[in-house]
């Protein structure tokens, strides 16, 4: 917990990407073999061919690093791989702000995820989960049994749940969750196995036959939270007042609390920052993705997935909380050489820490589309360093890049590669 002594790397945007790389390893502590795996081209074709189908070749995103974030007192480097242009340097940009009000604070749930277990052609619904719920202790230790190591790491069952659907498209069902304290994993193959050898017992138990066995995506036990308190003074630019600024996100963020087509957007901006950290350390993002909108529309109205408000001082406090089923062993964030390489900048030593890195991910980056939104629009940040993609688009190379990229933002005239041709030209 004390590698990393600062995520504040001076001019980290005027330096080369090796010189970038160099000075988060030095933050970070990395040796040389895991600084490597930061550049690129980490995941050898072999291993590669071991993860997945039909493997052709293995395909690359830019990785940049998240500055300027400190969670719960301590300073995180947060790598981030994504496509999107002004992501990673909107989540610094308000992580620096926030770090001038003292930092973000964040927790989260114990990693308890749920299997399901669907049972059909029950005739009788009620004496069935009385069966259920009476084979408690039974049926958690024989889920214990299925993964003895889960157990020995403090992980395991942690209770049942009966949920009855007397009236569906096929007749009367029930459906019993395993809630398992799944520790460092994300859980799914974890629990899965359980779901599957428990199977048939509980149609011993209910009389019924057992259909799906699979975890639940809405992982509801295992949230993550994060908030942060901002001064209007911090918010205060040469251009804006603090006070409108914090006025507008309020009022940004009741947009999307109130219309569900304003909350797809506003959830869309959050996971911007979720998802390159998931992606980064080889999570399952449609995991998250699937348990982040399904949370979003708990109450049966698809809402946000953050609330805005000001104090009676005017200090803007931002919250999330969404469910954040991350793991750091399992799937492929052990196979992957740059997610060991990531976790490492992370450093992190248990899954909830990660869950809590990425919840201040989305509330920064919730913060900053808003702040945009609600003030100068987002086209003038967020297009000046598209400008860069449509300059290569349009066949800029090396220095030509930044000059053409420069020149598009500069003027009053539209971005587009059109125009990035003609000035490529001039
Ligand atoms: C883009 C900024 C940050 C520019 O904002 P700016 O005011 O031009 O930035 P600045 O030059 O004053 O720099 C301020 C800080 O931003 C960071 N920063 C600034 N530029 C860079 C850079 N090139 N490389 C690395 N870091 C950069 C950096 O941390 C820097 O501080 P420093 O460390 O230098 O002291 C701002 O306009 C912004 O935050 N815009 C919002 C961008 C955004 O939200 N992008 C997401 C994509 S849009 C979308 O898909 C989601 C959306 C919008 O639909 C969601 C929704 O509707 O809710
Ligand atoms: N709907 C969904 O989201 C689905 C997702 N998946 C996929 O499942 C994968 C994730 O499953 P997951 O169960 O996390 O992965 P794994 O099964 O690969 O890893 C979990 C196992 O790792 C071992 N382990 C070692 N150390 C720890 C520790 N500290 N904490 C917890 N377990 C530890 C445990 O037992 P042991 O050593 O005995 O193996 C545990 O069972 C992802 O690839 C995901 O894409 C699969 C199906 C559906």
């Amino acid at each position: 917990m004390t590698r990393t002594p600062t995520s504040r790397i001076a001019g980290m945007r005027n330096l080369s990407p090796d010189a970038r790389r160099e000075a988060v390893a030095d933050a970070a502590g990395l040796d040389a073999d895991m600084a490597a795996r930061l550049a690129g081209s980490a995941l050898p074709l072999p291993v590669a061919d071991g993860m997945i189908e039909n493997v052709i070749g293995t395909f690359e995103l830019p990785m940049g690093v998240a500055t300027n974030f400190r969670i719960n007192g301590r300073d995180v480097l947060i790598p981030m791989a994504v496509e999107e242009p002004s992501v990673v340097a909107a989540a610094s940009y308000m992580a620096r702000i926030v770090r001038s009000c003292g930092g973000f604070t964040a927790d989260a749930d114990p990693p308890v995820m749920r299997a399901q277990v669907q049972i059909l052609g029950v005739s009788d619904l009620d004496a069935a989960s009385r069966a259920l719920t009476e084979a408690e202790a039974e049926i958690r230790s024989k889920t214990d049994a299925c993964d003895p190591v889960l157990v020995e790491l403090g992980g395991g069952c942690r209770g049942i749940e009966v949920h009855r659907f007397p009236d569906t498209p096929v007749g009367p069902m029930l459906v019993l969750h395993l809630l398992v304290d799944v520790r460092d994993a994300m859980g799914a193959n974890s629990v899965n196995t359980m779901a599957e050898t428990l199977a048939p017992r509980i149609e011993d138990l209910t009389g019924g036959t057992v259909r799906l066995r699979i975890l639940s995506n809405l992982a509801d036990k295992r949230l993550a939270r994060a908030s942060l308190r901002v001064t209007p003074e911090a918010l205060t630019t040469d251009a804006l007042r603090g006070e409108d600024v914090a006025r507008g996100i309020v009022e940004a963020g009741a947009f999307a609390i109130v219309d569900p087509y304003r909350a797809a957007t506003h959830n869309k901006g959050i996971m911007n920052g979720i998802d390159p950290l998931v992606v980064a350390t080889g999570n399952d993002w449609r995991a998250i993705e699937a348990g982040a909108h399904a949370f979003a529309a708990r109450s049966g109205r698809y809402t946000a997935l953050t609330t805005w408000e000001r104090d009676d001082e005017g200090v803007l406090v931002g919250r999330i909380e969404l469910p954040m089923a991350l793991g750091l062993v399992g799937g492929a964030t052990r196979t992957h050489p740059a997610a060991q390489a990531v976790l490492k900048v992370l450093d992190v030593s248990s899954a909830g820490e990660l869950a809590m890195i990425a919840a201040c991910l989305g509330l920064a980056q919730n913060m900053a589309a808003l702040r945009a939104l609600a003030t100068e629009g987002i086209q003038r940040g967020h297009m000046a360093l598209h400008a860069r993609n449509i300059a290569i688009t349009a066949g800029a190379e090396g220095a030509d890049v930044d000059r053409v990229a420069k020149a598009l933002a500069a003027g009053d005239g539209p971005i587009t590669v059109a125009r990035a041709q003609a000035l490529l030209k001039d």
